[in-house]
């Protein structure tokens, strides 16, 4: 969205809210543009103020509301940009969500199921959050989250998402990097909370230096934190071990798995666990243990542990650590692992052969070339997990124009009061499986 607010209503207006954008922001007309107005919901009408020099407003004042709106239970709702939707009724908000993805999937070409499945995660569960690190003039620390829009960040002194252990957790170390020297204007952290304790990925703008690593070792020992890697703010250098006082460890079903430092893990527990069950539920009643399933965008093996429980499996990634993090806890089970950039090098339909079920769960920006071949396949059962109804959109519709049925939607809102949004569609066509040798991995 570009341009600014017509002339007309450059003061504060009146808008009467059409609906939620894709953003989470109400949605008004004006001059047939669309005006997003942040923190105003559906079907009301508030007192809106222009955001200077963008097509954007913030509401002021609600005159009528909806009856959905409820109290923002976080006092830094409005300044974080974590959250969005704290003002509306977690309900309603789920609701949208599922609206979110009924369109796209019925933009694609798709007819919805009768139903759709809906998880929803609770308040003080995620167990992720990427974070950034901002030092004030006076050598105080702040680290939270940027204000929604710009650079500013707001101090985390509250959080209603984050694992309470987490949260205290940032309290204890805001004291500790503000005497890191190596935090000398901005960095950034991600914090994972893992089964086996909490793992730290910081990124400073300056070198760490002895004295540095000596506070950050003594932090992580006082507070038990299995490992805290670093690496230089705005690279993706591979992250260095700072401190490692005990061995990394989360478990996907059975199988314990050593995630590299700012590992993907989904948001919540709840969320995987609401993902692999959709996802679980949408494999061919019928696939023979000896069966194969190709699973792309695999990372650490989230999806891949319990897939294997049903039949072989080809786990695909890009990421060299993620899939050695996979590969490494593999052993003895039904899984064949390869390191491959599905972007550069997409599977071809040919290589699909034989294969009873396709389970993907690329990045947001979706499964771009990949998706063409996914489509041309004609494999009985494709598993799609988004976390993008836009991207969902486009990459289904490939599948809509290849004669593919959508059989189920699960819709996850693992990101409680974002605009975010995550669904698992299994896609279905019938096919005569063609016989085929198993794809082989390209191993890098
Ligand atoms: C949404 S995450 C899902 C990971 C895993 N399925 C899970 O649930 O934990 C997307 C994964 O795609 C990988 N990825 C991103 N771009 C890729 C590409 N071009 N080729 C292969 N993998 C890619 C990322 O490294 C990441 O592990």
């Amino acid at each position: 969205m570009s341009g600014t607010i017509p002339a007309s209503m450059q003061a504060e207006f009146r808008a009467r809210i059409d609906q939620l954008g894709a953003d989470g922001d109400g949605v008004c007309r004006a001059e047939g543009a669309p005006i997003h107005v942040r923190y105003a919901l559906s079907g009301e009408t508030v007192l809106a103020e222009p955001i200077p020099g963008r097509n954007r407003a913030v509401a002021i004042e609600v005159i009528e509301p909806s009856p959905y709106r409820v109290r923002p239970p976080c006092s830094l709702f409005g300044r974080c940009g974590g959250c969005v939707l704290q003002h509306q009724s977690s309900e309603a908000t789920l609701r949208w969500k599922v609206e979110q993805v009924s369109a796209a999937l019925r933009t694609a070409g798709f007819g919805l199921p009768d139903q759709i499945d809906t998880a929803q995660s609770a308040p003080y569960t995620r167990r992720r959050m990427d974070l950034a690190i901002r030092r004030l003039h006076g050598g105080a620390l702040l680290i939270g989250l940027h204000e929604r829009g710009n650079e500013t960040v707001v101090d985390l002194d509250e959080c209603h998402v984050l694992e309470p252990a987490l949260f205290a957790l940032l309290r204890g170390l805001r004291g500790v990097l503000a005497r890191v020297q190596a935090v000398r204007r901005e960095g950034s952290l991600l914090v994972n909370a893992l089964d086996g304790g909490a793992d730290l990925l910081i990124a400073t703008d300056g070198p760490l230096n002895a004295r540095d690593r000596a506070i950050l070792a003594a932090f992580a020992t006082e507070n038990a934190i299995p490992r805290i890697a670093w690496r230089a703010e705005g690279t993706q250098d591979t992250p260095e071990i700072i401190s490692q006082t005990a061995p990394v460890s989360h478990r996907f079903g059975d199988a314990t798995v050593q995630p590299p430092p700012g590992a993907f893990l989904q948001a919540t527990a709840s969320g995987e666990a609401a993902i692999l069950a959709a996802v679980l539920a949408g494999l061919p009643p019928k696939l023979p243990r000896s069966g194969r399933i190709v699973e792309l965008y695999a990372g650490c093996g989230t999806i891949s542990f319990a897939l294997a429980e049903r039949a072989r499996v080809l786990a695909l990634e890009g990421h060299a650590a993620a899939l050695e993090a996979l590969r490494s806890a593999a052993g003895g089970r039904r899984i064949e692992t390869g390191l491959r950039d599905l972007n550069r090098q997409p599977l071809l339909a040919k290589d699909f052969a034989g294969v009873g079920a396709i389970v993907l769960d690329p990045p947001h920006a979706g499964a771009g070339a990949q998706m063409r071949e996914i489509a041309a396949s004609g494999v009985g059962h494709v598993i799609y997990v988004s976390c993008n109804p836009a991207a969902l959109q486009r990459d289904a519709s490939q599948l809509a124009d290849s004669g593919y049925v959508l059989e189920k939607v699960s819709v996850i809102d693992q990101f409680l009061w974002s605009a975010r949004i995550e669904a698992v569609c299994v896609f279905t066509r019938k096919v005569v499986v063609r016989r085929g040798p198993m794809p082989r991995p390209n191993r890098g």
